[in-house]
């Protein structure tokens, strides 16, 4: 029940956020918070990360819609005894809804992180595709350490 609260804040947090970016800024209009490092920038994609498949909605709704069936699957199966697991997918069964609450009702994705990370300019994000990237990169190094250790008991 717990990672579901983890996935219900992640949602409000970035629906908050796109709703306030919607509401008060320009498309495009752009708001310096660290030259060189950090802005933010309204901006809107139609596609998946780096403005893949654009305008594929339907193709977005199934792919998402399987996400979320088969992160609630895993957080039933096999979160009793991993709260780190827990914790990655709740984060990101609530990027995935965040993303897909953006798909249905605006048919494109509210972005505004714009970072330049070592100069080069990254895709610009949201709080969903964080919470969604925190989360996989969480569950690997979950699935890393722990299958490892796992092992070396059975060994
Ligand atoms: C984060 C997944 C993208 C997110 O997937 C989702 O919604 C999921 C739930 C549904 C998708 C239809 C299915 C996954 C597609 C896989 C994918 O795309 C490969 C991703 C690799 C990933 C490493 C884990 C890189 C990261 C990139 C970015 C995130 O940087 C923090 C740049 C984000 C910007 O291009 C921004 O414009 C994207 C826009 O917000 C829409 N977001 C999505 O489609």
């Amino acid at each position: 029940m717990f990672y579901y609260i983890i996935a219900a804040i992640i949602i409000l947090i970035d629906q908050v956020t796109k709703w306030f970016i919607v509401k008060n800024m320009q498309l495009g209009e752009n708001i310096t918070v660290i030259e060189n490092f950090l802005y933010i920038t309204s901006h809107r994609n139609r596609g998946a990360a780096w403005g893949i498949l654009q305008g594929q909605m339907w193709f977005f709704y199934i792919i998402t819609t399987i996400v979320i069936v088969g992160i609630i699957y895993y957080i039933k199966k096999h979160t009793k005894e991993n709260k780190v697991m827990g914790i990655a997918l709740g984060l990101m069964l609530g990027g995935a809804i965040g993303n897909f609450i953006d798909r249905l009702f605006r048919k494109e994705v509210v972005d505004f992180i714009n970072t330049y990370i070592f100069s080069y300019d990254f895709p610009i994000f949201n709080v969903a595709d964080s919470a969604l990237c925190v989360g996989v990169v969480l569950l690997f190094i979950h699935m890393l350490f722990f299958e490892g250790k796992q092992e070396k008991e059975q060994a």
